[in-house]
């Protein structure tokens, strides 16, 4: 590797921060993972080119043709690496209960034991970067810092994409704790678990078959390993900003979502703020940055994963997005379906992981316009439109900064973030649930969204297009037991003036027809939809009341120059009474899970809604 800057020390030099619990953690850790270098990352851009340089360099990044996309770069996992593990996902609290049905569980001491057995010696012949960063804003009023170490440059330069981070931050820090605040930062932990003996080369995606991707609630504490990607690498993003967030905000009244934010303005220049809730790859970055086909509205973005919300002095739910970059799903994005993406990632300074390579240097990715002849396939082999292999993986990834969307809302940079006016839940259903449903009151929005199902996809290793509940699309991501998580949001409901509260509906863009196709067009036309919302929450639009809530009245939704059949618009919007019928033995099963940690409320919404699709 090239000589680092001046802030490289070894295991031996004294760490560059006047702050003793950071410099005692990084001491420790090398200590136990014994790296030839260790660098403390400082945000800078010269960091940045040494950085990709050196990517280049192992073969984990090829440049882009700099004419089409400046500053990028393309990465190739092992194909065994390509998303989420939540078969290897823990949350190690100390009591199993506290872990719940739906998360796996080990105690954490010998969780700790048996990790630090793989942490041994792990980043030998490695550099170890020291990453300062905070989730949200640095000026917060309790600033979310979190310091990772991680033996990736892969992770390094994603991290620097996706949050706030290096030496600025560093200095927060420092400056914090120097006038007596303690500020609370989260040690996070990450090796890719493979360390190089003296004269052995670097592969390009270095990675190991062991893997764990591990919370320890109750200390704040993350430990990864044998994982280069995404979710279970970049450790600010699901590992802090939701599984140890969501238990933060358990203890201290706020909510941590899988949820999109976004700003929306009606021709008369009225303004409103939604958040969604969709489970990964089910449509989140796609509704954040929409271009709505109606005349006159306008979408800008403000979050397209994770919000963090408060009860704010005024009675109303405040949302930040934590992030500093989007990490989205390449397949599908295009100019039509998200015209706003395309030309946030055509910027450059991004980051292409398992997309095809063209021969000129560009990147592509199923669903994307202009074919190329050839390409190189994710997998490193020659591709061609006949070929029957997919050139990219189904969940390959863009990584880029938020601050390069043009449609970026100015909210974004107000540490205060925007009060929610409607809650979105959705997911992926070819059957049952209807485009939108509004929910009677806070309870019932609650069970709708502790009821979500969804098809499985591709960003989490396992069988794709199987139903599963996935709560609040929090399934893989609440960091405690899911019944008190339930009891949580009842309790926000109960605690605060609901009538200040967000609306919630439950939306469903995937619904198919009897020849297998989408119901609904989706994307640009999902305006549609929000307008309807927003009519239903300023008392303008029409709704059928029905046994799973309020559907839109057939001429309440504005299907002007949309090109529907008023069949087809009847079957995305219809109420199956039978296929309802079908769910409420899944919905009780799901529910049992729960035992006596189920909040009673939940059950008299079930017996409501049993009462209401027998009467
Ligand atoms: N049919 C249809 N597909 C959609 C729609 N919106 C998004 N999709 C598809 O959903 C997939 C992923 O959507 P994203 O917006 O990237 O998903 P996300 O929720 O941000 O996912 P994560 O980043 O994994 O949390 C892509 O294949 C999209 O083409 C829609 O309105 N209709
Ligand atoms: O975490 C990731 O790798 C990407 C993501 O947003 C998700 O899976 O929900
Ligand atoms: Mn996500």
């Amino acid at each position: 590797m090239t000589a680092l800057t001046h802030t490289e020390t070894t295991t031996e030099q004294t760490a560059p921060t006047t702050h003793q619990g950071i410099a005692a953690w990084v001491a420790e850790i090398a200590e136990l993972t014994q790296p030839d270098r260790i660098h403390w990352c400082t945000g800078s851009d010269e960091e940045w080119h040494q950085l990709t340089r050196s990517l280049e360099a192992t073969g984990t990044f090829t440049r882009l043709n700099p004419d089409v996309m400046p500053n990028s770069f393309h990465a190739a996992s092992d194909p065994t690496d390509v998303a989420r593990v939540e078969d290897r996902t823990y949350i190690c609290s100390v009591n199993e209960r506290d872990a719940g049905p739906t998360n796996n569980w080990m105690d954490p001491e010998s969780m700790k034991d048996l990790m630090r057995g793989l942490y041994a010696g792990c980043m030998k012949g490695r550099t170890m970067y020291v990453i300062p960063f905070v989730m949200g804003h640095v000026d917060a009023e309790r600033p979310m810092f979190g310091v990772e170490i991680t033996d990736s440059a892969y992770v390094t330069v994603s991290m620097r994409v996706m949050a706030r981070m290096g030496t600025e931050v560093l200095r927060r820090i420092e400056e914090l704790e120097d006038a007596g605040q303690a500020p609370q930062w989260v040690p996070a932990l990450h090796s890719v678990g493979m360390p190089l003996e003296p004269g052995q080369d670097d592969v390009a995606w270095p990675c190991n078959d062991t893997k764990y991707i591990v919370q320890f609630p109750e200390e704040r504490m993350i430990w990864s390993f044998g994982s280069g990607y995404g979710g279970n690498a970049l450790l600010g993003k699901k590992c802090y900003a939701l599984r140890i967030a969501s238990v933060m905000a358990r203890d201290e009244g706020w909510l941590a979502e899988h949820m999109l934010i976004l700003k929306l303005t009606s021709p008369q220049g009225v303004t409103k703020y939604v958040a969604a809730a969709f489970p990964s790859a089910c449509g989140k970055t796609n509704l954040a940055m929409l271009k709505p086909t109606i005349p006159g509205w306008t979408v800008e973005a403000i979050g397209d994963d994770i919000a963090w919300m408060r009860i704010g002095e005024d009675g109303r739910l405040w949302a930040v997005n934590p992030e500093f970059g989007f990490f989205g799903v390449a397949p599908g994005t295009n100019e039509h379906t998200n015209p706003h993406a395309m030309e946030t990632i055509r910027k450059g300074n991004s980051v292409f992981t398992n997309v095809a390579l063209t021969p000129d240097g560009n990147v592509w990715w199923e669903g994307l316009e202009n074919t190329p002849a050839q390409a190189t396939s994710w997998k490193g082999e020659p591709w061609t439109p006949e070929s029957t292999e997919l050139s990219a993986h189904a969940n390959s990834r863009y990584c880029t900064p938020i601050k390069q969307c043009s449609i970026l809302a100015a909210e974004y940079d107000d540490p205060r973030g925007v009060p929610i006016d409607a809650i979105l839940f959705g997911g992926r259903r070819k059957t049952t649930i209807p485009l939108v449903t509004e929910a009677r009151d806070w309870n019932h929005g609650t069970f709708m969204g502790a009821t979500l199902s969804s098809e499985t996809t591709a960003a989490a290793v396992g069988a794709v297009g199987v139903v599963r509940r996935d709560p609040m699309a929090m399934l893989p991501f609440i960091g405690y037991n899911a019944g008190d998580y339930f009891s949580h949001w009842v309790g926000i409901g109960k605690d605060n003036d609901v009538a200040k509260l967000p609306k919630m509906f439950y939306v469903n863009w995937f619904r198919r027809g009897d020849d297998g196709d989408f119901l609904w067009p989706g994307f640009g036309e999902n305006s549609r939809v929000l307008k309807w919302v927003i009519e239903r929450i300023d008392g303008q639009a029409a709704a059928v009341e029905t046994p799973i809530g309020h559907v839109p009245d057939p001429g309440s939704l504005d299907i002007d120059g949309l090109d529907l059949t008023d069949d087809e618009l009847a079957q995305a919007l219809a109420v199956d009474v039978e296929e309802w019928r079908a769910e409420l033995p899944q919905i009780q099963e799901w529910f049992e899970t729960f035992g006596d940690d189920l909040p009673a409320v939940l059950w008299s919404e079930f017996d409501t809604l049993k009462a209401r699709l027998e009467s």
